[in-house]
């Protein structure tokens, strides 16, 4: 019976979450859409929706019904997952989906911390940073979905709620669990809803989640996670688990697909372009999905099977707003989800059976093509990504969330 379930909103920011939980020593499965039937055997069971971006009433009523699965199959706490850079909008995600677990929970209280030092996102006074810079000026405030504008987490989750937003600053978390708890609980008592938590390292994380050993929800990026295993063996439920992070070994050619445009994984190309056989598709000179596709696939047959191959659909901020500009945003990024999950599609047929892919929404493209319906967390490539594996279809697959991993993230993957 799983202990810990997990409500993701989107498939990369699940991994990234059951990673956390694998290393703390907890088995984990990833879960891909709202469970049918009965839920994997795991400690934690992360259900991965694509519900950031979603209208408000589908990304809650997708929460409810995932919360509902995880609350029969016998979760003993519920964990909702959003990114560490806070990514909504004034109307939601977060906000209206927290409401609805908070009512139905019946907790009447959560604690919000986006925090993940180890990927420079920290909190301090309420407000996030990205690396040395305020979540305002990282970049984040030109996201074409979700634009951060407003680093002052109070404001943003307050502007998604009719309920009152507090603050555990820096100054209490320091001070360590007992102290963390007596905030959260004299907030509560105050007639607060959430308690934006403050947290810069890791040690404090351990903090803040030994505080929330108790509550019903907690909210937050992976890294207010890594304190959670602990309590449940605190409790006496969680063995320890020396193998957590075991998967089956697979066999069988590998590929990389990239689909993110984000600063770090256009430097992982970069990297990658001399050291691995690249293919480097051209969406704004050819934007024909069949013509890419049989490009892509004419180009791998040779090489599949040798070293690792990456074929990427990247491209610069221009070339991507000029693609956007011809044939429309849903359209460029349909067209493109779409060669590359056709190409792993295909090279899944030619014995492909590791696989990396890079960015959430060209991740959940892929893994809707394979049909791929859960996903067993084993150990990590790079700091939020981890090697998975493809339960019934028997694949390796790393979804790397597109800002994540070092430069020489999609060699060292196959080195893992
Ligand atoms: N050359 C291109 N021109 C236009 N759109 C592109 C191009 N290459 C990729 N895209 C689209 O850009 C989007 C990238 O989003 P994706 O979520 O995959 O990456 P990301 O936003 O960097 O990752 P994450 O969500 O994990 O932070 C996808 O919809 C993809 O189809
Ligand atoms: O928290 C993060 O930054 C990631 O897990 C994520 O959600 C990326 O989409």
């Amino acid at each position: 019976m799983p202990l810990l379930g997990c409500i993701a909103d989107d498939f990369t920011g699940a991994t990234d979450l059951a990673n956390t939980l694998v290393k703390g020593g907890m088995t984990a499965v990833q879960v891909i859409g709202v469970p049918q039937g009965a839920l994997p055997e795991a400690d934690a069971v992360i259900i991965a929706l694509k519900s950031r971006t979603a209208p408000v009433a589908e990304a809650v009523a997708e929460s409810m019904a995932a919360c509902e699965a995880l609350l029969a199959a016998g979760c003993r706490q519920i964990f909702f997952k959003y990114c560490s850079t806070f990514d909504s909008t004034p109307e939601g995600n977060i906000g209206p989906v927290a409401d609805a677990l908070v009512r139905r929970l019946d907790a009447g209280f959560a604690l919000a911390c986006p925090a993940f030092p180890t990927n420079g996102r920290t909190v301090f006074q309420g407000h996030l940073f990205v690396g040395g810079a305020l979540l305002s000026e990282s970049g984040m405030e030109n996201h074409p979905l979700t634009p951060m504008r407003d680093p002052n987490l109070l404001r943003v989750l307050g502007a998604q709620t009719d309920g009152a937003v507090g603050l555990v600053p820096f100054a209490v978390v320091e001070q360590g669990p007992a102290a963390i708890r007596r905030a959260m609980t004299g907030l509560k008592e105050s007639g607060r809803r959430y308690a934006v938590v403050d947290a810069v390292t890791d040690a404090q994380l351990m903090a803040i989640g030994e505080a929330a050993a108790g509550h019903p929800l907690i909210t937050g990026g992976s890294g207010v996670a890594l304190g959670l295993p602990a309590n449940f063996r605190a409790a006496g439920l969680l063995p320890e688990r020396a193998d957590a992070a075991a998967l089956p070994e697979v066999d069988g050619h590998a590929a990389v697909l990239a689909g993110s445009c984000s600063r770090a994984t256009l430097g992982q190309i970069g990297f990658a372009r001399d050291r691995m056989p690249t293919l480097e598709l051209d969406p704004l000179g050819t934007p024909d999905a069949a013509a890419l596709t049989a490009q892509a696939l004419d180009w791998a047959q040779g090489r599949l099977g040798g070293e690792p191959i990456l074929i990427a659909a990247s491209s610069t901020p221009e070339r991507v707003s000029a693609l956007q500009a011809r044939i429309g945003r849903e359209a460029a990024g349909a067209l493109v989800e779409t060669v590359l999950a056709e190409v792993a599609f295909a090279l899944v047929g030619l014995g492909a059976r590791r696989l990396v892919v890079a960015g959430g929404e060209t991740s959940g493209a892929v893994v809707s093509r394979l049909g791929v319906r859960q996903l067993r967390i084993g150990a990590e490539i790079d700091p939020g990504v981890p090697w998975t594996y493809a339960e019934g279809a028997g694949l390796r697959l790393a979804l790397k969330s597109g800002n994540f991993g070092a430069r020489d993230f999609f060699l060292k993957a196959f080195e893992a």
